[in-house]
């Protein structure tokens, strides 16, 4: 399928710098994306007050914050830095009657509509154009067999709940999120709920076993022994005093740098243990070819530090674990000196743009060899130039552009604005990593 042009044509054009040189930097990454509205949401719907610490500042995250206030939670910031924000959050009765914008947000289309369903009143729901294209009909079919009303099968819809929870089967293949928005709200449910995945698998397991991780983490009792199976007993959701990790998947564009330009790249406080999928970036840049080094430890947090030697290797990877990091592997791949295959991530048509087609598409234009098969790409080494590499208004898009950048000179990248959606400040971190070589 063609990728549809960017739904932002007018929006202005960002210089991609070129290294002139490796670069050596380290990196502090602001709060992760999916930590940040996982904890807001579920100290929204807690038995008491509680905090979220070093919380993402960026369009989704406040996306998010502004759903919760609809649906009467209090949110209040403190001590806002580079790092972040803690959100001092009051939960309150869940209120009907309101609209709530989605923006292209996953998490707030996916896991809002299940605690809307408990408000004393309908709940409107709608996000940007493009956020009315992603699927939402397995998730909204699954509410209402639990007893929601529900008048679309995707954006803009209204729901209208009470539910009481319940059996529900659903095909979850399109999207991890439909698991981890239902999993978020179910304690809160009168019977809980059991969730039976059928279909093609789900991707994106890390993301539900985040979901699972922090439900356990504020007291809550998750079955999920049995594989495509969950079960979450009904009972309280606890507040907690808890502070979010950096975002590894925004680590991504940073870490490729080092290989593009044969140089070296630390992340600090890269947690030892994580459900985040950019942790596999560890294998996946070795693989192509980069030094990835951290200070052996049990718990906690460590740099992590990558070293590239300008020679990028061409990979042969199945990324459904973790498809949100595709766009980054493509540049590189896109860069390498051998042919790279990507599998298994064809619920990214469904992300914030097809991201197969638009990358295809925008590293076509720049001179490469990108073919889109029905679960991925192929990518096969050609020499690059210049040229105007469009976002789609995707964040990862744009980082991959800025990647491909590095090397090519002459990439302009649409809108780069649109990394607002989880790293406002993008921009001035590139350049910012570009001077400190
Ligand atoms: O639950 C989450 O926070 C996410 C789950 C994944 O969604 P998909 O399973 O739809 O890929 C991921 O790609 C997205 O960026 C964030
Ligand atoms: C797929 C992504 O986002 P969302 O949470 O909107 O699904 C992403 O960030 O790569």
């Amino acid at each position: 399928m063609p990728a549809t042009t960017s739904a932002t044509p007018s929006a202005p054009l960002w210089p991609a710098p070129t290294a002139t040189g490796p670069v050596t930097a380290t990196v502090w990454l602001p709060g992760s994306k999916s930590v940040t509205n996982r904890a807001l949401l579920l100290a929204a719907l807690a038995d008491g007050p509680g905090v979220v610490r070093q919380a993402l500042r960026s369009r989704d995250a406040d996306l998010m914050v502004s759903a919760l206030r609809a649906l009467g939670a209090t949110l209040v910031a403190s001590g806002e830095t580079a790092a972040g924000v803690d959100w001092h959050v009051t939960p309150g009765p869940i209120r009907g009657g309101v609209s709530i914008d989605a923006g292209l947000a996953g998490t707030v289309m996916r896991f809002v509509p299940p605690m809307a369903a408990l408000a004393d009143g309908p709940v409107s729901f709608d996000g940007d154009p493009h956020a009315r294209k992603r699927p939402m009909g397995p998730i909204l079919d699954a509410l209402r067999s639990l007893g929601a009303r529900i008048d679309n099968d995707a954006l803009p819809f209204t729901i209208t709940g009470p539910l009481t929870g319940g059996e529900v089967t659903l095909d979850a293949s399109g999207s991890s999120q439909f698991v981890s928005g239902l999993l978020l709200t179910a304690a809160r449910f009168e019977k809980g709920i059991t969730i039976r995945h059928v279909g093609p698998p789900v991707p994106s397991q890390p993301h539900i076993e985040m979901t699972v991780e922090m439900l356990r983490a504020a007291g809550v009792t998750v079955d999920d022994g049995e594989r495509d199976v969950w079960r979450v007993e009904p009972g309280p959701i606890a507040a907690r005093d808890m502070t979010v990790e950096p975002d590894l998947s925004n680590a991504a564009p940073f870490l490729a740098a080092a290989l593009v330009t044969g140089g070296t790249v630390t992340i600090p406080a890269w947690p030892v243990r994580t459900t985040q999928a950019g942790d596999a970036l560890r294998d996946l840049l070795a693989t192509m070819g980069a030094t990835v080094t951290r200070p052996a430890a049990d718990s906690g947090t460590v740099d992590l530090t990558v070293t590239g030697t300008g020679e990028i290797r061409g990979l042969d990877a199945d990324l459904h674990e973790v498809g949100e990091l595709t766009p980054t592997i493509a540049a590189l791949a896109a860069l390498a000196t051998t042919p790279s295959r990507i599998r298994g991530v064809s619920h990214l048509r469904g992300h914030e743009t097809d991201r197969l087609a638009a990358l295809a598409t925008e590293i076509n234009r720049l001179g490469g060899d990108c073919e889109e098969t029905d679960d991925g790409l192929v990518i096969r080494p050609r020499a690059l130039h210049g040229g105007v590499f469009h976002s789609y208004d995707d964040h990862r898009m744009a980082t991959a552009g800025a990647v491909l950048g590095l090397r090519v000179p002459g990439v302009e990248v649409e809108n780069i604005a649109t990394t607002a959606k989880t790293l406002p400040e993008f921009a001035q971190m590139w350049t910012a990593m570009l001077e400190a070589q």
